[in-house]
């Protein structure tokens, strides 16, 4: 079998997606999810003018050696944009891969694990009560378990709460930056509210997390773990920015908070020191963004040996075919923690049809072969890439803080 065409489709059916498609000479194809939310043009650039080409004529089979010659070829190894392109790729081989032998995705690499997955939904409002609805709302629909985001007495929005009960908020929100205004001491003095009115309302059994989303110093997030302790979280996600691996063992050294991280991670190099140090108990980059399936998989595999589980990303801001590709993984993985799932939009469903099913708060990844998930590229056609941006954040005294 023979790579003959690689080409990438952009799509907004109200978000941008990245797509890329891979055909053989044997009329099998496969796709994967190149989308970085906010720089979805950078990696198109990089796989239309630096990927594509160079797959041409080469065995699909041969996944381990294109994924080599991706990265370690690449001279400027890692980072999201070049990270999400190799993922593309090694998420659309392994579809073909399954294709070709007629199994799901989840049977080529070692079967199951489990027979469904655990997902968590997004339960976000402007207030403590606002956000107690969207809960009641998730464990009515059979979630297990839920994030919880409110918005904070004091600072004008939140970043991570919809705008309307029971939308789902879009980060990227304007075409070029918009700037939100932070307050840390506020945040800590009442996000333990939060959870406490969420056990209260909803008992122990129900898991819940929270995504700080980078924005306390390690000494902070060090106290919102201690005081939060009586609720006993899922995680807490992204407590402080990670480049500094270190920091986290402080944090460790005061609380037993479970500790998730990693979705801004594109390669084990990003990680390695964190769960060697073992600073923190799920890990969530995922398959777009880290290198794809190959890598990933090392990743989980390191993970293992310090009792660090998976926790994939898993927003509206990547696509149902990393989602379908997750599911797969999440399916065989042995240290698999939870999967991120942020419903995606009607318009979105329709582009990518899949075998993907939700039930009972759980996915199961289908039996189609490869990831079971498809693109319909007329429909893809009618809605065009349009710029948009993540916000950024600024004090109340204008510093620019932490995303
Ligand atoms: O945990 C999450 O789902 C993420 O933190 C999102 O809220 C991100 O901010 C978004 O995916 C950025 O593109
Ligand atoms: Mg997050």
């Amino acid at each position: 079998m023979k790579i003959v065409d690689a080409r990438v489709i952009v799509t907004c059916p109200g978000r941008n997606l990245v797509t890329l498609k891979i055909e053989t000479d044997e009329g099998i194809y496969g796709i994967g999810d190149a989308t970085l939310n906010g720089r979805e043009l950078a990696v198109v650039a990089y796989l239309e003018e630096h990927v594509a080409p160079a797959l041409i004529g080469r065995d699909p089979s041969n996944i381990e050696d294109i994924w080599q010659f991706f990265y370690r070829g690449a001279y400027w190894r890692r980072g999201p944009v070049t990270m999400s392109a190799i993922g593309a790729v090694d998420m659309a081989l392994w579809d073909i891969m399954g294709k070709a032998a007629g199994m799901p995705l989840y049977k080529l690499l070692g079967g199951k694990s489990r027979d469904r997955v655990m997902v968590y939904g997004h339960a976000t409002g402007h207030d403590i009560e606002g956000c107690l609805e969207e809960v009641a709302r998730h464990v009515e629909q059979g979630y297990r378990a839920v994030r919880v985001q409110c918005g904070i007495p004091g600072i004008a929005s939140t970043y991570g709460v919809a705008k309307k009960a029971g939308e789902r908020y879009e980060p990227a929100d304007s075409s070029l930056p918009s700037e939100n205004v932070w307050s840390t001491s506020k945040y800590l003095n009442h996000v333990p509210k939060l959870f406490q009115a969420v056990r209260e309302r909803f008992g122990d059994d129900l898991h819940v997390l929270h995504d700080v989303h980078h924005r306390l110093t390690p000494i902070e997030a060090a106290r919102l773990g201690k005081e939060v302790e009586p609720y006993h979280l899922f995680w807490l996600e992204d407590c402080v920015p990670a480049e500094n691996q270190s920091a986290f063992r402080m944090i460790r050294q005061h609380t037993t908070t479970p500790l998730a991280v990693g979705e801004v991670f594109n390669s084990i190099h990003d990680c390695r020191e964190l769960i060697e140090s073992q600073s923190i108990d799920y890990i969530r980059a995922t398959l777009t963004h880290a290198g794809g399936i190959t890598h990933v998989r090392r990743i989980a595999a390191l993970a293992e040996l310090y009792h660090v589980r998976t926790g994939f990303h898993g927003p509206t801001d990547l696509s149902p075919v990393c989602m379908g590709a997750a599911l797969h993984f999440d399916t065989w993985v042995p240290n698999f923690g939870i999967q991120e799932h942020m419903p995606h939009s009607e318009e979105i469903e329709a582009v990518f049809p899949h075998a993907y099913r939700f039930e009972d708060g759980h996915f199961t990844p289908g039996e189609a072969p490869g990831h079971g998930v498809d693109i319909d590229e007329e429909l893809a056609g009618k809605y065009p890439y349009r710029r948009a941006s993540l916000p950024v954040n600024r004090l109340e005294d204008g510093t620019l803080w932490h995303w």
